[in-house]
């Protein structure tokens, strides 16, 4: 007897006798409002349709491809298209251009995975015999999805939810990597975790689909299992090389030239896409490039048509006081934003954001200018929403704007090509809570470990010890036990983490720096801020340091004043 006739042959009969059971299972559900009927049915249906569409399409591919290379080829390219789509689409967040950031590791993945596992391993005969090349890619891909669907989900996630983190990072004068490193990290092991589990389990609970055909279809349980080993290996170097580059990849896209987080490049998605709908805005982009071009590079500064701008709500004022004979550390000349809002809502899955015909553009002040010298104070006033914090993020590079309205000890922000020494220099305190993991002992490890820290071959950055020690020193003079430093930042109070971040922030600063303080004592007891007020003047004297002030507090802006 052949082999093909010791197969037990299945039937349709058989296979709609099979659905029977599943059907069931999703009636009781339905009984029960598990909300999970439709989606049984729905792949009880697809599972069908697809894998008899896939058995009619194969058979041919199978007997002509054996002449046909590029018939081969084309099915795989086919493959790697859809299980691209299928990545890119199960995101809570999507970027424009997401579906090209997932086809492109994909497909260099499962190239030099091919030709490793097809020219030198495996070796059949032709080499794109397509009995071994469409189910060995077929099975990449299909593991490939859920790493890389996992990554994606988990780093676009990250990047809205930790942004404040991030911006933390950079302000301490992280590069784009170093900001993120946590996450990229935490990424890539949910990426990989359903693969490492199943090479952990495999063999001992689960016995995989490829290995249990072979051995139906006659072939010895040891070549079975020795074919199984490779088809792990293989899948796993594309499962883990994919989600690895992928994730960096879209790491890399969040970030602009001067590593600006543009948290803004992401949506958050209403409803999953169809191939088809992503087709039709894709044209839609092409059609509508250079104007929205147009559109997205006013984002920074003023549009030209007038009539289109929103006046500010109030006004922005800022004051310095403590002005000194020396030339400014900082200069900010004629320095407008503005940012597009959108007065329609976007459609449901992906839709282009920017329609010219409804853009509208929103001025938050104009022709701002004011120069901070060493040891002065400059106080940011002005109702809530004129645009006070967005003022300093710019200064510190963390907006896009109009950085050549940005001078930093002579130098454009513009031109300056490494924009983590730039916040070295110029240091941006939040005003919210940042979720920092660890203590501040693990912080100050942390920011004196990035690149920009250990290339300071002009030292003039404190060390990791002057650091500690100077913080320690100002935890001191406003009452706090220094001890707080080695606390979870989670554990500490909305005061303490103020004032602790006030004070890492204030010792890492290199002589004559500037210091941008976002109400960072709006915590804060009248008693607790007076001391804090009194000593980061005193600091910012002693350091020849500027300090900018964002207050509400009308009591702190007259202190500031008459000091
Ligand atoms: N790029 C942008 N896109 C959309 N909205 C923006 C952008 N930049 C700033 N805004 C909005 O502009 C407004 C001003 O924000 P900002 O935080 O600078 O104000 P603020 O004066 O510091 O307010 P508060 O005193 O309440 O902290 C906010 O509504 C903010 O969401």
């Amino acid at each position: 007897m052949t082999q093909t006739e010791d197969l037990i042959n299945v039937s349709a009969i058989e296979i709609l006798i099979t659905m029977v059971p599943l059907m069931m299972v999703a009636w009781v559900s339905s009984i029960m409002g598990l909300g999970i009927a439709s989606p049984i049915l729905v792949g009880t249906i697809r599972a069908f349709v697809q894998l008899s569409i896939l058995g009619f399409i194969l058979d041919p591919i199978f007997v002509w491809g054996v002449d046909l290379w590029w018939l081969v080829l084309g099915y795989c390219g086919l493959m790697i298209l859809l299980a691209s789509y299928e990545s890119s689409v199960r995101s809570k967040y999507y970027l424009d251009g997401q579906f090209w950031m997932v086809l492109l590791p994909m497909a260099a993945t499962i190239v030099c995975v091919g030709a490793f596992a097809f020219c030198i391993v495996l070796k059949p005969d032709p080499v794109w015999d397509p009995q071994y090349v469409i189910p060995i890619v077929g099975m990449l891909l299909g593991n490939c999805i859920n790493g890389v669907s996992l990554a994606l989900n988990s780093i676009l996630n990250s990047l809205v939810e930790s942004s404040r983190e991030i911006e933390l990072l950079l302000s301490f004068g992280a590069n784009s990597y170093e900001a993120t490193s946590r996450l990229f990290r935490d990424a890539v092991r949910t990426g990989a975790m359903p693969q490492l589990n199943g090479m952990a389990i495999i063999g001992i609970i689960s016995i995989p689909g490829m290995m249990t055909g072979q051995i139906l279809g006659g072939t010895s349980v040891m070549q079975a299992a020795r074919y199984q080993i490779l088809i792990t290996y293989f899948i796993a170097l594309c499962s883990f090389g994919t989600t690895i580059m992928e994730t960096y990849l879209t790491l890399q896209v969040c970030f602009d030239s001067r590593t600006i987080l543009r948290t803004d490049l992401l949506r958050k998605r209403d409803a999953k896409p169809t191939f088809l709908a992503l087709l039709r805005s894709l044209c839609k982009k092409i059609g509508s490039y250079c104007q929205r071009k147009k559109q997205l590079s006013s984002r920074c500064g003023l549009p030209s048509d007038e009539s289109t701008r929103l006046l500010p709500s109030g006004s922005l004022c800022v004051s310095t006081w403590g002005r000194s004979g020396s030339a400014p550390i900082l200069s900010v000349e004629k320095l407008s934003y503005g940012f597009e809002t959108q007065s329609d809502d976007e459609a449901p899955g992906v839709t282009a954001k920017i329609d010219s015909d409804t853009a509208n553009f929103r001025t938050l002040f104009e022709n701002v200018s004011f120069q901070l010298y060493p040891g002065s104070t400059t106080l940011v006033s002005g109702p809530s929403g004129v645009g006070k914090s967005s003022l300093l993020r710019i200064v510190a590079g963390l907006t896009k704007a109009d950085a050549d309205k940005v001078v930093l000890s002579g130098v454009s922000q513009i031109n300056y090509t490494n924009m983590p020494l730039y916040r070295k220099k110029c240091r941006y305190v939040p005003q919210t809570k940042v979720d920092i993991p660890g203590t501040p002992y693990d912080f100050m490890a942390k920011i004196t470990s990035f690149k920009s820290w250990k290339s300071d071959i002009c030292g003039t950055s404190p060390t990791h010890s002057e650091i500690i020690n100077a913080s320690r020193e100002l935890l001191r003079s406003w009452g706090m036990n220094s001890s707080l430093l080695d606390s979870e930042w989670k554990s500490l109070s909305g005061g303490e983490s103020q004032r602790i971040l006030v004070a890492i922030s204030l010792a890492s600063l290199p002589h004559g720096g500037v210091i941008l303080l976002d109400e960072s004592t709006s915590a804060l007891d009248l008693e607790s801020k007076l001391k804090v007020e009194r000593s980061v003047q005193d600091y910012c004297t002693k350091e020849s340091i500027a300090a900018v002030w964002i207050s509400h507090d009308t009591g702190q802006q007259d202190r500031m004043k008459h000091k």
